[in-house]
């Protein structure tokens, strides 16, 4: 995660678009407003930060942390306009709150009943929906957004088809490219980046959708071509994102319900209930490993030298949908040049949403050959020792179940050291959870810091140490390459090859602490130094 804002919030290319008109869409979606003082006004462009805030822009008022400061400063920075949460007067008129309209010196504004879904619409519509022409791919699921995203870009790219991509880390639209600040962002900045890779004459974008995004209306009116459900396990519980898993899962069956096409992974958990929502979507292709019944279907995944390679088999219906005149079904062999046996899944999925795109199998061939996603699965092997480290995202039950047996299969009879950590702040049951995942697999359990936010690392790190199963040999070392230093220690006592799982940072090289995001080395960085690899 980065604290990176956007790099430029010029409004210059984007039409104005009358307060009258925004007001009107939003009552026409369903969310009541008001409009206080001049309705002709017109604005371009929409910031949701006011240090983003630009000349005619409307600003948007909303959060827990909003302060009346922000609104002036926006306004001197050019804003014309305000949108804003509304509070019932005694007539049952709807206004803005005192200490925004006395801040906002009589400039004018539109009040909502739900600010957070009329910032949605008003989005849209001041950027004129640039959804139209363009062809959206979002992609949920608990884990593998960020690969799977990575793999469809690699595959668009082969194809010479110019992308955008939206995900948690990179935002790139054709025009502003920088580290992202969540995995889905905010409507404004939303419709903003659907504006901009239009204006850079794209016309396509592949987005991850996090539940939060579907929870908090981040794409409230979007219709994306095509949905894509990677799979769902417990995770992202807590009064910071979601009160339970039903709500966390609901949040994502969400998307079906503004696609064009549905692509659904079958070998998710909770498979049927993810099929029966998907049918509310006007088309549905299924893919599986091993998985017949499937429209794309992987199978014979095995691990060769830097990556995996498996047969797949493409069903007539999808061929069609393809676009392939005489569609017929037929069979390729595909390699991937990214290790974990878990990944033939990702691939699946980037594949079926390429073809339902038109992409050829060669295309689709060499993307996945040369495609690398930053700091997951990263395999760094010692030249002189039999110690082979593997840097990668896991952090959540789910990816720990997949890597960890995919790593018994791939480095069978190998010692296997776990370093990871649990975040503050959110997703509480990790502690809990990832000691037992990792202790059922691996010899020796390392707990290090891992973003402990506002939580003290010493308490995150003796609360997985309490919860490690009975008899898995565990350490705490919390600087993350003294842990590292440490498995190779312990590598370099055992008569075995050795496996070092260093878990969920990747190449970040930010530790968020306190209030803080404090430099530090990335995993990457410290694995290939301690290896001299
Ligand atoms: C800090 C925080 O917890 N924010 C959450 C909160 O936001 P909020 O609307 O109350 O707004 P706020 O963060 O208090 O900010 C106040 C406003 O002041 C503005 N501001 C701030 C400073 C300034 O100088 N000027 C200024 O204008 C900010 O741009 C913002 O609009 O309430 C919103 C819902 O009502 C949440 O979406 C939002 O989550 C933040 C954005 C967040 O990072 N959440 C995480 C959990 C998240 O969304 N993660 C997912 C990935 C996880 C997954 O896979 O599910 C993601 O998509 O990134
Ligand atoms: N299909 C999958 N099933 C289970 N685990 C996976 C899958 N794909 C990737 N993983 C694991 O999850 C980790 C994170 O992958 P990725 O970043 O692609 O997921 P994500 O959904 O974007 O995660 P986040 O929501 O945390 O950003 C990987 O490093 C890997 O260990």
């Amino acid at each position: 995660m980065s604290t990176t804002l956007p790099q430029t919030n010029d409004f210059g290319g984007t039409p104005l678009v009358s307060l009258q008109a925004i007001a009107e869409a939003i009552r026409a979606n369903g969310t009541d407003c008001e409009i206080v003082g001049d309705a002709s006004t017109e604005i371009r462009g929409v910031a949701i930060d006011s240090r983003k805030a630009a000349a005619t822009c409307l600003f948007i008022c909303k959060g827990v942390g909003f302060k009346p400061t922000f609104l002036e400063s926006a306004i001197a920075s050019g804003a014309v306009a305000y949108l804003c949460q509304g509070e019932l007067d005694e007539q049952g008129k709807l206004t803005a709150p005192a200490d925004l309209a006395a801040a906002a010196a009589g400039t004018p504004a539109i009040v909502a009943a739900d600010v957070r879904r009329a910032m949605a619409t008003a989005s849209k519509v001041a950027y004129g929906d640039p959804s139209t022409g363009l062809n959206i791919v979002g992609i949920t699921g608990t884990k593998g957004k960020t690969t799977t995203s990575y793999m469809l870009h690699a595959i668009m790219d082969a194809a010479e088809v110019s992308t955008s991509i939206l995900g948690s880390i990179e935002t790139d639209d054709g025009i502003e490219e920088f580290e992202s600040c969540n995995t889905t962002p905010e409507s404004p900045d939303l419709w903003r980046h659907l504006s901009n890779t239009v204006a850079s004459g794209r016309a396509h974008m592949v987005m991850e959708v996090s539940s939060q995004a579907l929870k908090y209306d981040r794409v409230l009116g979007l219709t994306l071509n095509i949905a894509c459900f990677l799979n769902i396990g417990r995770d992202h519980i807590s009064p910071a994102e979601h009160p339970t898993f039903e709500d966390y899962f609901e949040s994502k069956l969400r998307i079906f319900d503004q696609c064009e096409c549905a692509v659904v992974n079958l070998g998710t958990e909770h498979v049927d209930e993810v099929m029966a929502a998907a049918k509310a979507a006007p088309q549905l292709f299924t893919v599986g490993v091993d998985c017949d019944s499937a429209d794309l279907v992987a199978c014979n995944v095995r691990t060769v030298k830097g990556g995996i390679e498996f047969d797949i088999a493409e069903s007539t219906k999808l061929a069609a949908a393809a676009g392939e005149e005489d569609a017929s079904a037929s069979a390729h062999t595909i390699k991937l040049s990214i290790a974990g046996l878990f990944n033939a899944e990702n691939a699946l999925c980037a594949i079926a949403c390429a073809r339902l795109l038109g992409i050829g199998w060669n295309a689709i061939e060499q993307g996945l050959s040369h495609v690398r996603v930053p700091g997951r699965m990263e395999i760094i092997a010692s030249p002189n020792e039999p110690i082979t480290a593997i840097v990668d995202y896991a952090h959540n039950k789910l990816s720990f179940e997949t890597l960890f047996k995919s790593l018994k299969k791939e480095y069978p009879g190998q010692q296997i050291i776990a370093i990871f950590g649990a975040p503050g702040g959110k997703a509480y049951e990790r502690r809990e959870m990832l000691p037992q995942t990792a202790g059922a697999y691996a010899d020796l359990l390392i707990y290090a810091e891992e973003d402990p936010a506002h939580d003290r690392v010493e308490d995150i790190c003796a609360e997985m140490a309490n919860n490690t199963p009975e008899g898995v040999a565990h350490e705490i070392i919390y600087d993350r390459e003294e842990a590292f230093k440490r498995a190779v220690e312990v590598a370099h006592e055992s008569s075995k090859p050795t496996v070092i799982a260093f878990l969920a940072k990747g190449e970040e090289e930010l530790q968020h602490r306190g209030d803080n995001f404090e430099p530090i080395k990335s995993d990457s960085a410290i694995a290939h130094e301690v290896l001299g690899a």
